[in-house]
Order: structure tokens, then C-alpha cells, then sequence
């Protein structure tokens, strides 16, 4: 399937290559967070899109010809920096670190004023978002890994923007379906509890399954 690439890179260049990423994606995120807050008038407006404009500029000079994929080393580890969720190249990804223990996965996200939905709490699809990858990246971890076929998400209670904690943890395997069970915890309790159906798909049951199976996620 194509978006599958084997790029293999130097582990000092690869490095430095992901320095590069997370320190430009860190100061756009700053600059999301700094346009959902900004109180200035039309004159800095107008300055600042002047220079946002530029900075786009300099950035389009040298692009890849479309979206980043995954990227496999032939150690067998993944970077997914493009990642809506964990990808350190891409401001919109909060992004979420994951943890992987032997039994759980588990994640703690800055969740900020970009991620509002109603005043001053989270939004319930940033939450369905980044369930559903904790607990598709556990499923992956652990061995059975597929793409998410349900993801049914229930909120307990409100979720205040600011840290939250997630945890996942395989419940079980049947065939080619992952059951993977998740939560939610802000302030010490549980707001939104998940179970997620992750199934690989027909055509990565063969030599892609192989990949699949042996690699370990890195956003
Ligand atoms: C890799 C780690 C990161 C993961 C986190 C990120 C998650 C994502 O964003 S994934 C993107 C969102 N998801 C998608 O785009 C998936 C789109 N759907 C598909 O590709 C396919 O429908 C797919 C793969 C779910 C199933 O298709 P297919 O491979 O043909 O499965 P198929 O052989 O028909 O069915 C296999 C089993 O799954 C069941 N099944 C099929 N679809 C679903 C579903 N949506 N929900 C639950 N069960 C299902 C079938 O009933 C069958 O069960 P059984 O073995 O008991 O008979």
C-alpha cells in the first residue's frame, strides 16, 4: 500500500532531523495558541500575517509531494511525523507522547485553548481523536495491530482543557479484531471512557502484516 516507505536514516541524522521537526512544529503550535487568544487590532494582524506569509514562504521552498506517510527503518522502527495526533511535525498533533507499558499504554497531554469545544472544556472529538489513537497505537504495541473499524466513546462528565491522563489496555483478540478498552482522567477522574474494534484489514494480512506486527510507533 502506498504512504509505506523504507527510508532508512543514520540514527545521528535522524536525530537531528527530528529536532528539526519538533522545534518548528512547537513554535507553530505556539503561534496557533497565540492567534485563538490574541486581542491586538488590524495594523499587527496585518504584520503578523506578513511575516506567517513569509515563514510560509521559506517553508514551500523544498516540500515533499504530498503527505508524509510512514517511514520505516530496517531496525523495524516507525516514525509517523506527520501524524494527526502524535506527529512531531505536525502543530495540529497536541502532540501526544505515548508510553508503552507491558500490560498499558498510557499518555499525558497539555490539552490548551485550541482544543476547546464547549467554554472552557475539551472538545469531544479532540477526545474521540486521541483515543482512538492510544488505543490503536496499544493494540499495535502489543502485537495486533489494525485499523480502527469502531470506536464507540462515552462521556462521563465534562473535561476541562488543561492535562488530562490516557490509558489503554487490550481486552482482547479475536481473529483479526483487537478489542481495546480506554480512558479518559482529568483531576483525578475518569471523564471518557472508549472501546475501540481494530481490525487488520485484507490486505495487510500478508507480508505487510509482517511489518505491521514488528514495528513500533514513533510520532
Ligand atoms: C496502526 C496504529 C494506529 C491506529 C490509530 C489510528 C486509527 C485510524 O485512524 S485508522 C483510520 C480510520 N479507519 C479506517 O479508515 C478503516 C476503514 N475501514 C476499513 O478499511 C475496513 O472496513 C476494515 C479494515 C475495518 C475491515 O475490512 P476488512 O479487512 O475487509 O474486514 P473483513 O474481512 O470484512 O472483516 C473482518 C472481521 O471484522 C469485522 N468487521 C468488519 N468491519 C467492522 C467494523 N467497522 N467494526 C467492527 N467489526 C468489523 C467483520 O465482521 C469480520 O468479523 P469476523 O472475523 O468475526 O467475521
Amino acid at each position: 500500500m502506498s504512504g509505506y516507505i523504507q527510508e532508512d536514516i543514520a540514527p545521528e541524522e535522524l536525530a537531528q532531523r527530528s529536532e528539526l521537526a519538533s522545534s518548528i512544529a512547537g513554535s507553530v503550535r505556539e503561534l496557533i495558541e497565540a492567534t485563538v487568544r490574541t486581542e491586538v487590532g488590524a495594523s499587527d494582524i496585518a504584520e503578523a500575517r506578513r511575516l506567517i506569509e513569509a515563514a510560509t514562504e521559506i517553508l514551500r521552498k523544498d516540500q515533499l509531494p504530498g503527505a508524509y506517510g510512514i517511514r520505516f527503518n530496517s531496525d523495524g522502527s516507525k516514525r509517523s511525523w506527520g501524524n494527526a495526533v502524535l506527529g512531531r511535525r505536525n502543530p495540529i498533533a497536541p502532540p501526544v507522547v505515548l508510553h508503552h507499558e507491558p500490560d498499558h499504554t498510557w499518555t499525558e497531554v497539555e490539552l490548551g485553548p485550541a482544543y476547546e469545544g464547549p467554554a472552557g472544556l475539551v472538545h469531544g472529538g479532540v477526545l474521540a481523536l486521541i483515543l482512538d489513537q492510544l488505543l490503536g497505537s496499544t493494540a499495535e504495541f502489543q502485537g495486533v495491530p489494525g485499523m480502527t473499524g469502531t470506536l464507540n466513546v462515552r462521556y462521563r462528565r465534562a473535561t476541562p482543557l488543561g492535562q488530562i491522563r490516557g490509558e489503554a489496555r487490550v481486552d482482547r483478540v479475536e481473529g483479526v479484531k483487537t478489542f481495546v478498552r480506554g480512558t479518559i482522567t482529568s483531576a483525578g477522574e475518569v471523564s471518557a471512557e472508549a472501546e475501540g474494534i481494530f481490525i487488520l484489514p485484507k490486505w495487510a494480512r500478508g507480508e505487510v502484516s509482517d511489518v505491521l506486527r514488528k514495528s513500533v510507533g514513533e510520532g
